[in-house]
């Protein structure tokens, strides 16, 4: 049986698993998880991840797996033909990778998740402050790719790091354009062209008509 995903289109690290998924030929079933309903804090979910996040993956004897990033890993060393995503054996190369996963978690995406939580569920607008620091880390990012060079944002390979970057910057650029910076445009630009990015277009969309509208709708109050 294909392993589950608990999940929302809407959320960015759901999308960066559909695409390692894609791009391994892995069948995921998915079950919706309404986190706007709060779904993810009813007790039976709470059960199965206690950090009330989605992703969260679930295989049929019970192992269960929250985080996008590690559920990425999981995939291709599990099921993946070959580990190019995340490669076991090239010690550098997997290095870099965690660099920009732990980059992803630890400023990226938690930057943008510290305005946008407390928009979705308490109705907060974003302060001045809360943007610059996502705007520092999009700056970052775009340093990091500058100092590298390459085609991807870990080397010149496609790696799972893409997919983390690439949905977080595409999401919280509702709040602070990453076009300002050029590096970072132009890897969003080559990213893109992926035939794996199209998993990003229908949830991206939804995030940004959802966002967009609660905003003016409580700027204008
Ligand atoms: N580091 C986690 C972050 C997951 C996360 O924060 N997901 C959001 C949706 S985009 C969520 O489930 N928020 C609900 C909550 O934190 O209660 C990952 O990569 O999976």
């Amino acid at each position: 049986m294909a392993p589950k995903l608990h999940s929302i289109i809407a959320s960015p690290p759901v999308r960066a698993v559909l695409m390692c998924a894609k791009v391994l030929d892995v069948e995921l079933e998915l079950i919706p998880v309404d986190v706007l309903s709060k779904d993810h804090l009813k007790e039976e979910y709470l059960k199965k991840n206690p950090q009330h996040t989605v992703p969260l993956l679930e295989e049929d004897d019970g192992f269960l797996l929250a985080d996008s990033h590690a559920i990425m890993g999981y995939l291709v060393n599990q099921y993946g033909k070959d580990d190019s995503l995340y490669p076991k054996n090239d010690s550098r190369l997997r290095a870099v990778i965690d660099h920009i996963l732990h980059l992803d978690s630890s400023v990226l995406f938690i930057r943008g998740l510290l305005i946008s939580k407390p928009l979705l569920f308490q109705k907060i607008l974003p302060t001045e402050e809360k943007i610059k620091d996502l705007k520092e880390a999009f700056q970052i990012l775009d340093a990091v790719l500058e100092k590298n060079q390459t085609k991807y944002v870990a080397g010149n390979s496609l790696t799972i790091a893409d997919f983390s970057v690439v949905t977080t910057i595409t999401c919280f650029d509702i709040f602070t354009p990453y076009a300002e910076f050029p590096h970072l445009k132009a890897y969003i630009e080559r990213m893109e062209q992926e035939s794996w990015y199209e998993l990003n277009k229908e949830g991206l969309a939804l995030n940004k008509k959802m966002i967009g509208e609660l905003m003016n709708e409580l700027k204008n109050q």
